[in-house]
């Protein structure tokens, strides 16, 4: 059951906001969804859009500047939470930014206190998915993008669900998790200090073992703060030139990290994905 917060039109579509009880997540959620004027007509394809460290469902909605393109592809954008939310779901001790609230890095926690809540992966696969599919007028043609955190998010779940995303993109992934400090510090407190429990959430590590991937396409800018110590640009490059993965990666001059770089991008993102979102 989904309880609709907000609604504004937005080139010719509607900007929406929902609150759900997450059964896989335990708390209450909260989402956003741009459905394109094509929606009133038909159902639509979607792509869903994972966002990176500190953010809501709000900053992609409100800065990517991804609705106009949306709209004219017809293409419908799902934008979960980064973490579960509530009182009584555990944070990082410290408060620290990059893990616990706003740092749920998509995967299925293990470990004490947060495998209660910390279900990112099943949130975003499953559990949403076909609350999404069931209520609102999206079919099943779906694709996933995101941004740094959620970059690592949307093509590690494309590497690990064969068939269930069409194309997969990102800006500024953390593609090799388990070999940078983001990365390490998260999947240590979510899966456990075994680098081998790691494996199947690190991108890098996934492509190199030879699992299927759908067309992926990556953006990342060269002045981007975290890219020499967190993002693992070249470490993907070598794996998908390594693979027979059809993958376009590009390395733009003078962008950040910043949802400045995301907005400068976005159109060839949605390009991209349209054109596998077609039966
Ligand atoms: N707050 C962190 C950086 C966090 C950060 O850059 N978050 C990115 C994703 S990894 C983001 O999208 N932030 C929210 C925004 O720009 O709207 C720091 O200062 O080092």
């Amino acid at each position: 059951m989904l309880n609709k917060l907000s609604s504004v039109q937005c080139f010719g579509g509607q900007q929406l906001r929902f609150e759900h009880s997450s059964k896989v997540l335990n708390c209450t959620m909260q989402f956003s969804v741009f459905l394109p004027p094509q929606a009133e007509q038909s159902r639509v394809p979607a792509l869903y859009w994972l966002s990176g460290l500190t953010c809501t469902d709000e900053n992609f909605s409100s800065k990517a500047g991804a609705q106009r393109t949306a709209a004219e592809l017809g293409l419908a954008l799902i934008i979960p939470d980064t973490s579960p939310r509530g009182d009584d779901v555990p944070d990082a001790e410290d408060g620290a930014y990059d893990f616990g609230l706003g740092a749920g890095f998509y995967v299925n926690a293990t470990q004490e206190p947060f495998a209660k809540h910390y279900q990112m992966d099943s949130y975003v696969v499953d559990e949403l998915r076909h609350l999404v599919e069931a209520e609102l007028p999206v079919n099943s043609l779906r694709s996933i993008a995101g941004h740094s955190m959620g970059g690592h998010g949307a093509i590690a779940l494309a590497l690990r669900n064969p068939g269930l995303y069409r194309s997969v993109s990102a800006f500024a992934p953390i593609a090799h998790p388990s070999s940078c400090p983001w990365g390490r510090k998260a999947f240590t407190g979510y899966l456990g200090s075994d680098p081998k429990a790691w494996r199947d959430y690190d991108s890098v590590e996934m492509i190199q073992a030879g699992k299927p991937c759908p067309p992926l396409f990556v953006d990342q800018g060269d002045a981007d703060q975290f890219l020499p110590e967190q993002l693992g640009f070249d470490a993907l490059k070598v794996a998908c030139e390594s693979s027979q993965i059809d993958a376009t990666l590009r390395l733009q001059a003078g962008y950040d990290h910043s949802y400045y770089f995301i907005a400068s991008f976005i159109t060839d993102h949605l390009r991209f994905h349209a054109q596998y979102l077609v039966d």
